[in-house]
């Protein structure tokens, strides 16, 4: 593993989406300074986790890129063009999936097609297509509230992704999951991660599973968020592997792990001090 300091200009080079000086204000009763100066660009086919203390402002970041929120200053940009808006080549999930109550789980995976207007052939092809991928084939007449937390979130990550975007942006996808359920999303999202090759811009608050997925893991400092460390690295390769559990006992698995904790455990005490 490389471990180095974000630097600009070298992740110029085949960007998809890149952030330049950004910093976000939010104007409540007095401003709250979310963000300050975020340098980052995502190459296409990377896997980029973020890690930071509470209230550092990762929601923030994902929803610029999402197109949600406007930078107060500098720029976002993906292929090129300014953000403006939400779009759906930027799919987004959330830990608590947003599912149609009414709709069933294949209605709420076409919606997007819908909206698109896509051919009705071609939507029902695709949406049957990654009702597979995430394992959801016999549950595609079921409402979501006869589906399970891990189901709901696969209903949601194939809601995204049947729309084929570049860039998937996740905020705690795995976050209100069982331990067990949780390693198997793991798995099926790293899976689709390397058969899709899409851009992967991931929140969690768990190193481990950070470590376990990405192909970069940045470290941002407490509010207004910075990003201090960035962690290249390649566990999600060997996990994929057999004996996969075993990389999470190797001394670069550990090493890596107690410096990003210790890195954020800082930015946590001094936020309380
Ligand atoms: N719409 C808003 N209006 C005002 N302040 C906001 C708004 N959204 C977020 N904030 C504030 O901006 C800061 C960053 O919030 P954000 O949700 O981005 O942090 P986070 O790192 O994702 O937090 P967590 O890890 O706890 O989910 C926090 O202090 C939050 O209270």
């Amino acid at each position: 593993m490389v471990l180095s300091e974000p630097g600009w200009a070298e992740e110029q080079a085949d960007a998809v989406v890149v952030l330049k000086n950004v910093s976000l204000t939010y104007q409540a009763d007095s401003d709250i300074y979310a963000l300050a100066n975020i340098d980052l660009s995502l190459h296409e086919g990377e896997f980029v986790c973020l890690l930071g203390p509470s209230g550092c402002g990762k929601s923030t970041l994902l929803k610029i890129v999402a197109g949600f929120i406007s930078p107060s200053a500098g720029q976002a940009v993906m292929d090129g063009a300014a953000i403006q808006g939400a779009d759906w080549h930027r799919g987004v999930v959330f830990q608590q999936p947003p599912l149609y109550p009414w709709l069933t789980t294949r209605d709420n995976v076409r919606f997007g097609l819908r909206m698109r207007n896509i051919p009705e052939s071609e939507s029902r092809q695709l949406t049957e297509e990654y009702l597979r991928k995430v394992g959801l084939e016999e549950f595609g007449n079921h409402k979501p509230y006869e589906l399970s937390g891990g189901m709901k979130q696969r209903v949601a990550i194939a809601r995204s992704l049947v729309n084929k975007p570049r860039v998937l942006l996740m905020d705690e996808p795995f976050g209100a999951l069982d331990a067990l359920t949780r390693e198997q999303m793991q798995s099926l999202l790293r899976n689709i991660w390397w058969e899709s090759k899409c851009t992967i811009l991931f929140i969690t608050h768990d190193v481990d599973e950070a470590l376990a997925l990405g192909t970069r893991v940045l470290v941002m400092s407490k509010r207004p968020g910075r990003i201090v460390k960035e962690f290249k690295t390649s566990f999600t390769y060997a996990i994929s592997g057999e004996n996969s559990n075993r990389v999470r006992y190797t001394a670069q698995f550990l090493q890596a792990r107690e410096e990003i904790l210790e890195l954020i455990n800082r930015q946590e005490i001094s936020y309380i001090i």
